[in-house]
C-alpha cells in the first residue's frame, strides 16, 4: 500500500466513524421530535405538528453556529431536510404550488419545507388558493414579488377576498438558464419563457439573440416542455427544469441583475405564534377621503414600527377606491404591533390581518458574502 493509499484509508476510516455518530444523532433527534409530536397529540396528520416559528428558530441557530467549511445555504439545506424527515413520520404534508413541475415556485416549496412533503403542482395561482381553502392541500406557495420586476399583482388581488392566512415567506435567488438542443446561438429561432423571465433577461437576450422571436408562455416549465422536441427553439428556465425535461443548458445565469430574487408566500388556514423575528402583512381599506390612509398609518410611526412595503390595488367593484397591502416588522400578537393595530382599528376603515410569519431565514445570508462559501 502506498503512502497516499494509507492516508486515504485512514481518512475514510475516520469518516466512517463520524457517519456512525451522525446517524445515531439524527435518529436520536428524530426520536425527540416524535416525543414532541406525542405531546401535541398522537396520530394527527403532519400538518398539525408543523410549527413554522419553531423551525425558523432552529434554522437561525444553525446559521449562527456555522463556522464552515460548508456554506450557510448548504448547512441550512441539510438541517432543513432533517426537520422535514422528522415531521413526515405520519402522512406527508400536502403543499400546493404554482406548477407545473420544474417551476421556481416548486423550488421554493422544497427550500422551505424540505423534500419530505407532497408537492402538488397547480395550473394557476388561484388554484393554489382554492386547494388550501378547500382542504385538499395543507399549505400553498405562491410568488409575491421579484426584485427586478416588482409585485405579482394577481397574488395580491387573490388575498382581497380570501380567508387564508400568510404563515411564511421564502426568498429564492433566481438564476435563469438558456435551455436548448441547438448546438449554438445561431441555431435558435425563438425563445419561450414566462413573461417575467423574458423581462429579467431582456439585456442578455438583446445582446446575444437580437431579432429572435420571444414568446411568453404560462410558466418556464411549460417553456421547457415545448422545447423538448424543437431543436430550433430555446427556453429560459431553471436547472431543475433542464433535468426534468432533459434539455442541456447552453448558457447559465443569464439574468440581467446578479441578485435577482423572488419572494414567495406560504398560505394556510391557521395562524402561528411569534418566532422572535417576524413580519406581519395586512390589508387596509376605507372610503373616507385621502386623510384616512395617513391616519391609519400614523400609529405605526408612533410606535416606531418599520414598514417594509406598501402596495396599492384597485378595490374590486369600487371605482377609484384602493386596497393597501402593508408589510411591517413584528408579530400581531406582540407589542408594539398589537398596540398599533388596536389604535388603527379605532381610526375607522378596515384593517384586516393577513398573517404574521417568521422572516425568511435565508434573508440573513448576505448575497455574495456567504459565510464559509
Ligand atoms: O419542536 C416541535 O414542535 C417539533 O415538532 C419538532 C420539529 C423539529 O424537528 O425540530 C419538527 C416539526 C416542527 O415543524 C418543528 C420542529
Amino acid at each position: 500500500m502506498s503512502d497516499t493509499d494509507k492516508r486515504l484509508a485512514d481518512v475514510r476510516a475516520r469518516i466512517d466513524a463520524l457517519d456512525v455518530d451522525i446517524q445515531r444523532l439524527i435518529s436520536e433527534r428524530a426520536k425527540l421530535a416524535f416525543e414532541v409530536a406525542q405531546t401535541k397529540g398522537e396520530q394527527l396528520p403532519a400538518a398539525d405538528y408543523y410549527r413554522p416559528e419553531r423551525e425558523a428558530q432552529v434554522l437561525r441557530g444553525v446559521l449562527e453556529r456555522n463556522q464552515g467549511p460548508l456554506s450557510d445555504s448548504e448547512i441550512l439545506r441539510l438541517f432543513r431536510e432533517i426537520m422535514s424527515a422528522c415531521l413526515a413520520r405520519q402522512e406527508p404534508m400536502r403543499v400546493a404550488y404554482l406548477g407545473p413541475e420544474g417551476t421556481f415556485t416548486q423550488q421554493a416549496v422544497y427550500t422551505h419545507f424540505g423534500h419530505s412533503v407532497l408537492a402538488m403542482g397547480q395550473a394557476g395561482i388561484e388554484n393554489v388558493f382554492e386547494q388550501v381553502q378547500g382542504g385538499e392541500a395543507d399549505f400553498g406557495v405562491v410568488p409575491i414579488e421579484n426584485s427586478t420586476q416588482g409585485v405579482v399583482t394577481h397574488t395580491l388581488d387573490l388575498f382581497i377576498d380570501s380567508p387564508l392566512h400568510i404563515c411564511g415567506e421564502i426568498e429564492l435567488r433566481i438564476h435563469h438558464n438558456l435551455l436548448t438542443h441547438a448546438n449554438g446561438l445561431s441555431g435558435i429561432e425563438r425563445v419561450y419563457a414566462h413573461q417575467q423571465s423574458l423581462s429579467q433577461c431582456r439585456e442578455w437576450l438583446r445582446r446575444n439573440l437580437p431579432g429572435v422571436e420571444l414568446l411568453p408562455v404560462s410558466s418556464n416549465a411549460e417553456a421547457a416542455r415545448r422545447v423538448r422536441s424543437a431543436p430550433e427553439a430555446a427556453a429560459i428556465a431553471s436547472l431543475t427544469a433542464a433535468e426534468i425535461y432533459g434539455i442541456p443548458a447552453l448558457f447559465s445565469n443569464i439574468e440581467d441583475q446578479q441578485d435577482n430574487t423572488t419572494r414567495f408566500l406560504v398560505i394556510g388556514r391557521e395562524r402561528f405564534s411569534p418566532s422572535g423575528d417576524d413580519k406581519t402583512s395586512f390589508l387596509l381599506t376605507g372610503d373616507e377621503g385621502p386623510g384616512l390612509l395617513h391616519a391609519l398609518l400614523a400609529p405605526l410611526a408612533t410606535h416606531g414600527l418599520n414598514m417594509s412595503r406598501i402596495e396599492s390595488r384597485p378595490a374590486p367593484g369600487r371605482k377609484w377606491s384602493y386596497v393597501f397591502f402593508i408589510d411591517v416588522d413584528g408579530h400581531a400578537d406582540e407589542a408594539p404591533l398589537s398596540t398599533a393595530m388596536a389604535e388603527m382599528e379605532k381610526v375607522g376603515g378596515e384593517v384586516r390581518l393577513l398573517g404574521s410569519y417568521p422572516r425568511a431565514v435565508t434573508s440573513r445570508i448576505q448575497a455574495g458574502n456567504e459565510k464559509a462559501s
